[in-house]
């Protein structure tokens, strides 16, 4: 499906079905990003948030449903130079000797380029200072603490100056001042018509930017539309802001609307 004549979605994913060690973890998710949107993922531990993002960019393989790109199908043909995509949790840099900077500078590379864009240097360091990691360029990431080197896999994908950026849970681990700088990077880049798609436990500082919220419940779409307001008990420091309402059993067929939404 495209936009108008021209314009295809930053992210068309239809009918996915996921199953992972023998379980459905995703059931029939269909998911249209438009260019430009900021879509936050919420839903509560172990909803699918995780495996959807791998799903939508062929980390995990899917068992039905198909997915594209810009327009193109997941595949050699898909166009990677134009996703950043920040994991949740760093999966190999921690036993990495490479410095931050090196890492960052990574992020410009991708398949029939062997090496850094012109520029490359310039721009990783500019990565790096978004992140608030200017000073700390030449540190070799495995000797950084984890809200540090989780910062760096953000400027890894900030370098490549992406015209889709997923994000899974960005900010959990990085200090409040450090979490503002991203955010305002985050709505440079939101300004300049990148998509955002991203994983949040709650929208916290991201809430002024967030267009849209999809919510996960058991693996399904349980709400599509405008981001939940915050609620009163929502103050408490011990309560969980994205949660669905308690239901023991996954819901039937069809999207369920549990989540807090004020008009
Ligand atoms: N490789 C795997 N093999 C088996 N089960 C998996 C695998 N990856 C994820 N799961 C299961 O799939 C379910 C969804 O996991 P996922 O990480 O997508 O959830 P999530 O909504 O992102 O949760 P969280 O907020 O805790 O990160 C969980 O029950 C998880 O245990």
């Amino acid at each position: 499906m495209t936009l108008g004549t021209t314009t295809p979605l930053a992210v068309e994913a239809t009918g996915l079905d996921v199953t992972l060690g023998g379980r459905r973890i995703l059931a029939g998710v269909d998911l249209a990003v438009e260019p430009g949107q900021v879509l936050a993922l919420l839903g509560a531990n172990g909803s699918g948030k995780s495996t959807l993002v791998r799903a939508l960019l062929g980390v995990v393989p899917t068992s039905a449903g198909s997915v594209r790109l810009f327009g193109a199908p997941l595949g050699p043909s898909a166009p990677w130079h134009r996703v950043g995509y920040v994991p949740q949790r760093m999966p190999a840099a921690s036993g990495m000797p490479a410095t931050a900077l090196e890492v960052v500078t990574s992020g410009l590379l991708h398949r029939r380029r062997v090496r850094p864009a012109h520029g490359g240097r310039r721009r990783a360091l500019a990565a790096l200072e978004s992140v608030g990691l200017a000073d700390r360029a030449h540190r070799r990431v495995q000797e950084m603490s984890g809200g540090q080197q989780q910062r760096v896999l953000i400027a890894r994908a900030l370098v490549r100056d992406p015209d889709l950026l997923v994000l899974d849970e960005p900010t959990s681990g990085i200090d409040i001042p450090t979490q503002a700088t991203f955010v305002d990077t985050v709505a440079r880049l939101h300004a300049a018509g990148t998509t955002v798609v991203v994983i949040l436990h709650e929208l916290g500082p991201f809430a002024g930017l967030i267009q849209r919220a999809v919510v996960l419940r058991h693996g399904r779409v349980a709400h599509d539309g405008p981001p939940p307001a915050a609620r009163p008990e929502h103050a408490h420091a011990d309560h969980d802001h994205t949660h669905a309402h308690p239901d023991p059993e996954p819901p039937p067929t069809g999207p369920t609307i549990t989540v807090e939404v004020t008009p």
